[in-house]
């Protein structure tokens, strides 16, 4: 257990946000006890971990789909090492979602049974950074960073939380066959969201009508999310644990918003490090809504 700052500390080689994170948790994630039908949302933040919930949770209860409940997203599918309800998460009914930002070798070694279900959701790095730029300067839970040219040195140096996306996504991928892993691209997902719904439905063997698949759709669109409530970690973010603007979670939700924060030194200085890290990667990303 290292603290690097107020913000971070890290543990077993990744960082984690310390004002929100319980390090006693910590200590005893290895062994925290995993059920067949857990299902864990697994992203390098700001990756479309929250999208996740909504679609897993619209997946597998009904009652989330139609919106015939009141409990928010978070409740149905919390954080894992973010437990910022406290929720007793022995005491919540199966199947029981998690959403986690761990690294493949700090989670519960339970899920290497591969029934337990995992579903990494991965993003192009120049908008998870666009977006944790944005995302860390509206809440105080983290690091205010003036300049994107500052926030970029932190983010390809691993200073953030979640640590360096390069090896987040690579080490999961190579330690894939060791879980029940699905992997979904989120730009796959703001393309084609009905074939995203119905490849993680079959990937949770959860059978859904017509009108299930459509219902799921309906809720999981960004705009519907963003006036959603019980979606868009308004409360949470502004009442309970604390911003520095009224800035949105939800905040564009686009594919190559990069484009209008980067400049062509910092972009071309991203590309050099990507392809030198990236090389022999086989997952595609998609950097532009004009490409396929
Ligand atoms: N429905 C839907 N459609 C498209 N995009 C969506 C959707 N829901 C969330 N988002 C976008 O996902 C970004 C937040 O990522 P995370 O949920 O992983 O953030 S976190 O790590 O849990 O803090 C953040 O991206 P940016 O808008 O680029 O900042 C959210 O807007």
């Amino acid at each position: 257990m290292d603290n690097i700052d107020t913000y971070l500390v890290n543990f077993k080689g990744f960082n984690f946000d310390l004002p929100a994170v319980d390090v006693d948790f910590l200590e005893n994630i290895e062994d925290f006890e995993i059920r067949d039908d857990d299902i864990f949302i697994i992203t390098y933040p700001k990756s479309g971990t929250v999208w996740g919930q909504q679609i897993v949770s619209s997946i597998c209860f009904e009652k989330h789909r139609y919106g015939t409940e009141t409990v928010e997203t978070i409740d149905r599918a919390p954080f894992f090492e973010y437990n910022i309800r406290k929720k007793d998460f022995l005491k919540i009914p199966s199947p029981r979602i998690f959403s986690s930002h761990l690294p493949y070798y700090l989670v519960p070694k339970g899920l290497k049974n591969k029934k337990a279900k995992i579903i990494y959701i991965y993003r192009n790095p120049k908008d998870v950074l666009n977006s944790y730029f944005h995302f860390s300067n509206l809440m105080v839970l983290f690091q205010f960073t003036k300049t994107m040219e500052e926030f970029l040195e932190k983010f390809l140096d691993g200073k953030v939380v979640g640590s360096l996306w390069f090896d987040h996504i690579k080490s999961w991928y190579e330690h894939r066959h060791d879980f029940n892993i699905l992997f979904m691209m989120y730009e796959e997902m703001k393309m084609d969201l009905r074939s995203s719904v119905l490849k993680i439905s079959h990937f949770l063997e959860k059978e859904l009508s017509e009108e299930d698949v459509e219902a799921i759709v309906k809720k999981a669109t960004f705009e519907n999310m963003k006036h959603d409530p019980k979606a868009n970690y308004y409360d949470i973010m502004h009442k309970e644990v604390g911003t520095r603007s009224d800035g949105q979670f939800l905040r564009k939700g686009v594919i190559g918003d990069w484009k209008n924060y980067l400049t062509v030194k910092q972009n071309e200085r991203f590309d050099r490090i990507f392809q030198r890290k990236m090389k022999d990667f086989p997952l595609k990303f998609i950097w532009d809504i004009n490409e396929e």
